[in-house]
């Protein structure tokens, strides 16, 4: 390939994926990356254009927003909306769904959910950032109404899942369920070109993602999990070592690049752990399974879970096939 291709184009060409494609779903993936694109440019001046700190209101988590997680709320919604691609959105930072249905809608065949911005707590301190996306179709009837029905779906039936790592440079990374692939944003032409076509976990990995200072409060499986990568054994590599960053997006990124696991269990102050089923979980694990990864709650599949609600936490384990077992062991004997 001379050139690098740009996302556009990729989008275009891999459209005869879809055999009943009309162009819609192309045109989504193109309003997230203006979307994503604005974000961007809205985060890299984030210090001087004073949209650092806390809003002051609490989402429906009981957290206390960002102006970020507002800035980058009000973006997707505004570019979503406005191009008509979809008839629906849920997002991290809104306690009900938004139901589009003015006529520029009716027919659109799509919902999304969106995480407009993981990794808050890093948001101040210049720490990589990124925002999460997951795309249904409806299974209303288009020309009616969006039901919760739309949203509440197993993350098996996701068409598209992806997401923008806002970090050393910012990278859009999705799958359409044809394997996944990662998008540089040149800041220079203005445009993401693929720069990492058909990204796999490697076979091996030896890197372990996981929150050590709530350690008194997991499962004795996940503790023992734990004990066991950090004793020394030259025939698997171990101990392994220890990268947590706090954004889920940043830690899985660089566990598909160089192999690892990522681990949010449950615990004693938060029996279902911490991150959502919809909008972090189902998405990431759908582009786990496409990179060849294991995802699961440390018994079942994340992708085979039926929601119930639309801001749900599960236990998330994800990364390296191996290493997702090797955890799942530890807490199927010893709970
Ligand atoms: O600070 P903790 O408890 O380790 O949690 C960090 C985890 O929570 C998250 O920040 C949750 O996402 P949000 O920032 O979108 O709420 C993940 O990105 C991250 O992996
Ligand atoms: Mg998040
Ligand atoms: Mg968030």
């Amino acid at each position: 390939m001379d050139r690098h291709i740009t996302l556009g184009e990729f989008i275009i060409e891999n459209q005869k994926d879809f055999p009943y494609a009309k162009g819609e779903l192309s045109a989504l993936l193109s309003s997230i990356r203006l979307a994503g694109k604005v974000v961007n440019q809205q985060i890299n001046k984030a210090g001087l254009a004073e949209i650092l700190g806390k809003a002051g209101k609490e989402n429906v988590q009981g957290e206390t927003q960002a102006k970020l997680d507002i800035m980058a709320n009000e973006v997707f919604i505004s570019t979503l909306k406005n191009r008509g691609e979809i008839c629906g959105l849920a997002s991290e930072e809104l306690e009900d769904f938004l139901a589009f249905d003015e006529d520029m809608h009716k027919d659109a065949k799509y919902v999304v959910l969106i995480d407009p911005l993981d990794g808050s707590s890093n948001i101040d301190v210049d720490i990589t950032v990124g925002t999460i996306f997951s795309i249904y179709r409806r299974k209303s009837e288009p020309g009616t109404k969006v039901t919760m029905e739309d949203f509440l779906q197993p993350g098996d039936k996701q068409i598209a899942a992806g997401y923008l790592i806002y970090g050393t440079s910012t990278i859009l990374v999705y799958t359409t369920g044809n394997g996944v692939n990662g998008f540089t944003f040149d800041p220079g032409i203005g445009s993401f070109f693929l720069s990492h076509p058909q990204m796999k976990f490697p076979e091996k990995g030896n890197i372990y993602s996981v929150n050590e200072g709530n350690y008194v409060h997991f499962p004795a499986g996940v503790k023992k999990y734990i004990k066991w990568v950090q004793q020394i054994d030259e025939n698997d590599g171990r101990p392994f070592t220890s990268r947590y960053t706090g954004s889920l997006v940043a830690d899985f990124h660089r566990n598909m690049l160089l192999g690892g696991i990522y681990l949010y269990p449950q615990g004693t102050t938060s029996p279902n752990g911490k991150l959502r089923l919809l909008y972090e979980c189902n998405p990431m694990a759908f582009l786990t399974e496409q990179a060849g990864g294991k995802a699961s709650d440390g018994f079942r599949r994340i992708l085979e879970l039926q929601p119930e609600e639309l801001h749900e936490r599960v236990p998330f384990f994800c990364g390296n096939k191996e290493m997702v077992e090797k955890a799942e062991d530890f807490l199927k004997t010893s709970g």
